[in-house]
């Protein structure tokens, strides 16, 4: 078990980089805490894979170390570092029955037998694996093959952590949400730090403490799920999380107001840091603008109501910008003239794409 430190860490596949363009992984400083739970998030290309490899040992980064505690790993081989993986494929050994294959990473380090015996009867146990414990992996479906992985990767109680490459990929989906749920139940039982790399923000967020979002080779925010709903710190987590993701317009802000087209709001925090050229956005996630009849708030026009089950999602057209808004239970709206109104609690101003912090505006009492 380890706390797991990137310092100053970056890669470059190609071998003269010549600007951040050429890094798919751009420089990261980050500290996986012992025992977190904790899911590396982003779209297919942004460097998760990468940066996994990088902590497994099969990539060696071109800048940067990697400490497990205080101990620096960075030339390290993967056998040396003491990791479990699970791919998103199963590795079993056909061959061999569930039980043996349990067993098989202990008995390879030469765990006594009783204590190997033992331990792969509970980790078949938290799986669901225990009525298949005697028949031959190479009998079972994809799905139960895929569990003996986790399994497998699970099984040593001291390795230093258990990375996951997309491991429920190969999971029938009504299984997912089972499984999302047993390994975070499996990771408050064995107190082991756990990565969990996938591009689904469903399972990142239902596995995860802590969540590290990717973009573009950079780490744009750590947080739990709520500081990532709450408070993105870049607009690309806004639009990456959530469902739908948090409208981003384009907007100039004076002071303490935030102008779309002529509709003034009044924020409540001041931003005078904000610089000429900077490419300025209000951001709201959908649950905080409401849709409500006209003549109740800024002017839009409705484009399609959208019932998703646990809440109606407007598309609207507000001062010529195209966003979400939620729709409350007792709002009807006939015809496609409505009004919007934002919780300004919620409305966050980012430049170039990065939240801005604005300082607290002090206004007169009335
Ligand atoms: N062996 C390699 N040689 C050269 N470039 C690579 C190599 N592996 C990855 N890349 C590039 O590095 C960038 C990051 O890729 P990486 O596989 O780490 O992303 P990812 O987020 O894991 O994507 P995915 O979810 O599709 O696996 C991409 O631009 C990719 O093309």
């Amino acid at each position: 078990m380890a706390r797991i430190t990137l310092d100053h860490l970056a890669h470059a596949y190609g071998p003269a980089p010549k600007g951040p363009q050429d890094y798919a992984l751009k420089e990261i400083d980050h500290v996986w805490e012992q025992g977190g739970a904790y899911a590396l998030l982003g779209p297919s290309g942004c460097g998760k894979t990468t940066l996994l490899n990088i902590i497994s040992g099969l990539v060696r980064p071109s800048r940067g170390r990697i400490l497990f505690d205080d101990r620096d790993v960075t030339d390290l081989p993967t056998e040396a570092r003491n990791i479990a993986q699970v791919f998103q494929f199963p590795v079993v050994y056909d061959t061999m029955t569930v039980r043996e294959n349990l067993a098989f990473p202990l008995k390879n380090r030469h765990v006594p037998a009783d204590r190997t015996a033992a331990r792969a009867e509970e980790i078949a146990r938290l799986l669901d694996l225990t009525r298949v414990l005697d028949r031959k992996a190479r009998n079972l479906t994809a799905d139960m093959k895929q569990k003996i992985s986790l399994g497998r990767g699970l099984v040593r109680s001291d390795v230093a952590a258990i990375l996951f490459d997309e491991p429920l990929t190969v999971i029938d989906p009504h299984l997912k949400w089972q499984l999302r749920s047993t390994l975070k139940e499996i990771h408050r039982l064995l107190d082991i730090t756990m990565i969990y790399v996938t591009h689904d923000q469903t399972e990142a967020l239902t596995f995860a403490d802590k969540v590290v979002v990717m973009h573009d080779g950079a780490v744009v925010q750590t947080g739990t799920p709520e500081e990532l709903f709450e408070r993105p710190a870049h607009t690309f987590v806004g639009h990456f999380i959530g469902s739908p993701g948090m409208n981003v317009l384009p907007c100039r802000v004076d002071g303490a107001t935030a102008y779309l087209d002529n509709e003034a709001i009044k924020l409540l925090r001041a931003y005078p840091a904000l610089r000429q050229g900077q490419r300025i956005e209000l951001g709201i996630r959908p649950e905080f603008v409401q849709l409500q009849p006209k003549g109740f708030g800024f002017p839009a026009r409705v484009r399609r109501i959208d019932d998703i089950g646990r809440a109606r999602i407007a598309r609207v057209e507000m001062a010529g910008r195209a966003m979400s808004a939620s729709v409350p239970d007792n709002v009807s709206v006939t015809g496609d003239e409505a009004a919007l109104f934002f919780d300004t609690r919620h409305v966050h101003i980012y430049a170039d794409g990065h939240l801005m912090a604005g300082e607290p505006v002090r206004r007169p009492a009335s």
